[in-house]
């Protein structure tokens, strides 16, 4: 019987390109090098945490991906595509950080989702049935269809970030940047987001999403990429989101302290179990029993 022939190459389809950053430098016209070096790749049918102190790089890497910024070394690829091309193909959905939007602009919510649609109508952007069917069903799936007719101006910031998220709906991007989409919203907004996200891995998208509440991050991201001015780490979540790995990329920013005893709770005189807390502030990433910090964190507080 013959040896069956493996392509060392080939990668599963459930593995097929997502993501793909590779030596990217960003200098900044100012001079500040912002981001060196910086590689690491994603998979499709991923959601992608983006960690980082304040200041790392983290909108600036979504800025060299979206071609924002120039890039003064390395190349981003995208679904197997130079980042160019997949961006022209409108394949990329950027969710951005509320500080970046004029929300004095008058625009009605149902407007900003059909922004979503420009990349696929001609140059007259006149919205056919489809699109609006599209819109109407991204607004839908993120529970704002209700307030379609509001100003956007006038909403809470969660209810604001689930209509860039509808707007991203609306675009069918494969890829989606989210740039600190849980800033500002309550946990209900959250845990929402957050299933909306997993039902979008389960249909084939990629995810990056930046982030700074760190209980979150292994509960629905499936990888992690540190970073600070450069890519400290990036890979499988329970490989990298470690103890040694976070104290190395938030360094004196990072706070954490560990229970025990008595002070875990009133009975514990033979409860030797200890719980180490790690945050930079918002939600907490929480660890349970030994401190090599690779054990499972649940980021409730
Ligand atoms: N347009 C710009 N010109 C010059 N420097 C910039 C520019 N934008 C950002 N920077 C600098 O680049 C570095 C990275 O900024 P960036 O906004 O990417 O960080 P971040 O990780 O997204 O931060 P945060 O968590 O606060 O949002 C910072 O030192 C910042 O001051």
């Amino acid at each position: 019987m013959n040896a069956p022939v493996i392509d060392k190459n080939r990668k599963p389809a459930a593995q097929s390109a997502g993501i793909d950053v590779r030596d990217v430098t960003v200098t900044y016209r100012n001079g500040h090098t912002a981001l060196r070096d910086a590689s690491f790749s994603i998979p499709t049918g991923t959601i992608a945490a983006l960690v980082g102190v304040n200041g790392s790089g983290k909108s600036t890497l979504f800025k060299a991906i979206m071609g924002f910024v120039p890039l003064a070394r390395g190349a981003v690829s995208i679904l197997g595509q130079p980042a160019g091309r997949a961006l022209k193909r409108n394949v990329v959905a950027y969710v951005p950080q509320a500080e970046e939007v004029d929300w004095n602009f008058p625009v009605l919510v149902e407007d900003v989702v059909m922004m979503g649609r420009y990349g696929h109508m001609n140059f007259m952007r006149w919205p056919r049935r489809q699109d609006h069917e599209m819109v109407e069903a991204a607004l839908e799936r993120v529970g704002m269809a209700d307030f379609r007719k509001r100003q956007i101006g006038e909403l809470s910031g969660g209810q604001k970030k689930r209509v860039f998220l509808a707007r991203a709906l609306a675009q069918e991007g494969r890829v989606i940047l989210l740039d600190e989409p849980f800033t500002g919203v309550d946990v209900r907004t959250e845990e929402s987001i957050i299933a909306l996200l997993k039902a979008l891995r389960a249909e084939g998208h990629v995810m990056l999403v930046s982030t700074h509440n760190l209980g979150s991050v292994p509960r629905f991201c499936d990888r992690t990429v540190l970073i600070n001015r450069t890519v400290l780490a990036a890979g499988l979540t329970q490989e990298v989101f470690t103890r040694a790995n976070l104290e190395k990329a938030f360094g004196g920013v990072l706070r954490q302290f560990t229970l025990g005893g008595a002070d875990l709770h009133e009975d514990a005189a033979e409860d030797s179990r200890r719980l180490t807390v790690l945050t930079d502030d918002e939600r907490p990433f929480v660890i349970y029993g030994d401190e090599d910090g690779r054990s499972a964190g649940d980021g409730r507080k």
